[in-house]
């Protein structure tokens, strides 16, 4: 298992700048990228990081995307006068040459294959490189928004390449649309067998099995501004109707933000019902992600209001991926309060720390769902997972670029702010929260014979006096028992470890499982406001521990609960229960997610219920997405006689990544509707679960 978390930065690449005036081009400066190392460096982080050098890509390397003509034409600009640089750049758009800008742009694009080495021969785990010029909007042989070499579209192909990596998923959260990498793959030949789509007619059961076998490919996801094709690039392929082409069709996934104002609801919600879903079917071998900012609050690009701290859960999303191999590259990002502050959160949780509380989250906005909606619709024939989505009806979808198109609609005077009006809107946010790592990482409560695993700190059991007094009230029963009343009493000493950060998640072996939550759940100190029990398997949760709201009870099993639905007592039935990977995951990624980010819990208590069923990665993988809530304070409650569950639990809990599904096939039909019914249900009570318009008022 590979460890540690690759920086690669070098001065060299702060050293070109804009030598003329073009308005366009003045964001782009050199203190971008010595700003965003500054704060790594005065954060800690930096020292943290494994320090990989830059090196220069080869032209053979930058022959994989670019034309042999644009590589020699780029080649000149050193030597060129100023008149000839500001000549040369004319032929393209909204970009600047300088005499130092080739060898920074194969500084940049050498940096993003380090990355990929570094990550792929398992020197570390994972990295990030910080960059100049970016590269997404730079195509074949042309330069582009900034960018002169496509950095991620390189190390994509050479990944491919060098290691044979199958299935790359390009991850573009910058808030432009990379048109570059798309272009670049959406042709992409699939390897040789391109993408099989294999139809299986099952006749007797009447139902046709979807199973893409994935050969080979390339997925491209790109959310960015785009207001109707007023934005720039203002291309009309940017749009989420350009899913692919021929064999690559379903390989490019388009969300286009049609309003600025966006927030973490809205970036949160797109991970959940289209990027993860469809990312855990592809099934990454790499995850590259076009790691650029100016999607934060307080860029004059994105104008949008996500918060720097939503860095840390996008990066933590996609980190239980392909095994955790992550390599993030800068793209763009322009005010330098927000982009080194974003750059340290994603750096942070590439080290394994605790997430941040993400709060007052709500509902996506009325535009977010249309265009999530629409993506939703135009990818659901390549996606099981998206494969019930609703269609959206003419009524609630403005695809107001076709109607502006049509001349049917006059487009709003648009109200360009000048350079001095956007700035006179100011905006604030709040710096992110520290993130101070716990100092006993993991806790186990576990019987004498059985062994604590690696890393985990045995919390022996201890009976407290006062707990215990209380405990009787409770448990008459057990009052007798004084090996569960210790238990019980050190698992209540345990959660008030964590409410003090001093233990960050915890695990245990207990007689009963329920019984253990019902008495942690009760005894929580009462600044611990809400509580998330996650249950996995059949068995009976008492529903009235979640009355007031304080506990939110998730289960998800194959016994349909006969209690009835609230909106903290939720109960997913799903056909196979826990076994059906596919379906549970569904579940996990298009319910507990989006429910758990909106309740925002202070503690989340996973319970493993006796004979769940469920698999040994599914485990992990749940395991793993539950550390984004309640700053990664879990406890894990299984039975005693699961002793095999311990070590893969303690895994997670100590930062390993969850190991990668295979790819999923589509889900049942009947786990895929038992979800859909429960999300339509839900969704007035929880707005993250909207992916359609018609429900917002
Ligand atoms: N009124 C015209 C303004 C044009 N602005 C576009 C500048 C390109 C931005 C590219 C970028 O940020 C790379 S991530
Ligand atoms: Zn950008």
């Amino acid at each position: 298992m590979a460890h540690g978390t690759a920086l690669i930065y070098d001065e060299e690449m702060t050293k070109y700048k804009l030598l003329w005036v073009d308005p366009a081009c003045k964001i782009e400066v050199p203190e971008r990228l010595s700003v965003s190392y500054e704060a790594l460096v005065r954060n800690g982080l930096a020292d943290r990081c494994v320090s990989i050098p830059v090196r220069e890509a080869t032209d053979a390397e930058i022959l994989l995307v670019h034309s042999d003509e644009y590589l020699e034409a780029v080649k000149k600009t050193p030597y060129m006068t100023l008149e000839d640089l500001k000549e040369f750049t004319l032929q393209f758009g909204d970009v600047y040459f300088h005499p130092n800008i080739y060898r920074c742009a194969k500084l940049a694009a050498g940096s993003a294959l380090q990355l990929v080495d570094s990550v792929m021969m398992e020197r570390v785990r994972n990295g990030m490189a910080l960059v100049r010029p970016p590269g997404h909007h730079s195509m074949r042989s042309a330069a582009s928004g900034f960018c002169v070499f496509n950095n991620v579209a390189i190390a994509a192909r050479y990944a491919k390449q060098k290691y044979g990596v199958k299935r790359v998923l390009i991850v573009d959260w910058d808030i432009h649309h990379g048109q570059g990498v798309q272009y670049c793959f959406e042709d992409d030949p699939r390897g040789v067998f391109g993408k099989g789509r294999i139809i299986f007619g099952c006749l007797k059961c009447n139902i046709l099995v979807f199973v893409l076998f994935i050969f080979n490919s390339v997925l491209y996801f790109s959310w960015h501004r785009y207001e109707h094709q007023k934005f720039w690039p203002q291309l009309r392929e940017s749009d989420y109707d350009s899913v692919g082409k021929e064999k690559g069709a379903g390989f490019n996934i388009n969300l286009p933000w049609n309003q600025v104002g966006m927030e973490n609801s809205d970036y949160l919600s797109v991970f959940c019902h289209v990027l993860l879903p469809v990312a855990y079917e592809f099934c990454p071998d790499l995850v590259l992600v076009c790691a650029g900012f100016d999607s934060a609050i307080g860029d004059p690009e994105g104008e949008m209001c996500a918060t720097p701290d939503i860095f840390a859960h996008l990066t933590h999303l996609l980190m239980n991926l392909a095994g955790g191999r992550l390599c993030a590259v800068l793209e763009g990002g322009y005010n330098l309060t927000s982009l080194p502050q974003s750059v340290c959160q994603t750096v942070q949780t590439l080290l394994g720390d605790p997430l941040p509380q993400l709060a007052n989250l709500s509902g996506p906005c009325r535009s977010a769902l249309e265009s999530l909606q629409c993506l939703r619709s135009a990818q659901k024939q390549y996606w099981g997972s998206l494969k019930h989505t609703a269609s959206p009806t003419a009524a609630n979808i403005s695809t107001k670029r076709i109607r502006i198109a049509e001349g049917e609609v006059e487009e709003e005077e648009k109200t360009e702010l000048g350079e001095e009006e956007k700035n006179s809107e100011e905006k604030v946010w709040h710096e992110p929260p520290k993130r101070p790592c716990p100092p006993i990482r993991a806790a186990s409560v576990l019987p004498d014979d059985v062994a604590c695993p690696d890393g985990c700190k045995r919390i022996t059991k201890d009976i407290h006096p006062l707990v215990v007094s209380r405990l009787k009230d409770h448990l008459v029963q057990e009052a007798e028992d004084g090996d569960a009343l210790a238990t019980f009493s050190t698992l209540v000493s345990l959660v008030q470890k964590m409410e003090k950060n001093e233990v960050g998640s915890g695990l245990a072996l207990v007689g009963d499982v329920i019984k253990a939550m019902m008495c942690v759940v009760q005894h929580v100190s009462p600044d611990l406001n809400r509580v998330l029990v996650v249950c996995v398997g059949n068995g009976k949760i008492p529903s009235h521990i979640s009355r007031d709201g304080k506990v939110l009870v998730l289960q998800i099993s194959s016994d349909a609960s006969e209690e009835q639905q609230s909106k903290h007592y939720i109960s997913v039935c799903l056909q196979k229960g826990c076994c059906n990977t596919s379906g549970f995951m569904q579940a996990v990624l298009g319910l507990l997610l989006p429910v758990g980010y909106e309740y925002n819990p202070d503690l989340v208590v996973l319970v493993r219920m006796p004979d769940s069923g469920v698999c040994d990665v599914v485990w992990k993988q749940l395991t793993g997405l539950l550390q984004s809530f309640a700053k990664g304070h879990t406890l894990v409650l299984m039975q005693e006689k699961e002793n095999s569950c311990v070590g893969p639990t303690a895994s997670i809990l100590l930062g390993d990544p969850a190991p990668p599904l295979e790819t999923l096939q589509a889900p049942d039909r009947e786990d895929v509707d038992a979800v859909e019914r429960l999300r339509r249900r839900l969704q007035a009570d929880w707005k993250l679960l909207q992916t359609t318009s018609e429900y917002t008022s």
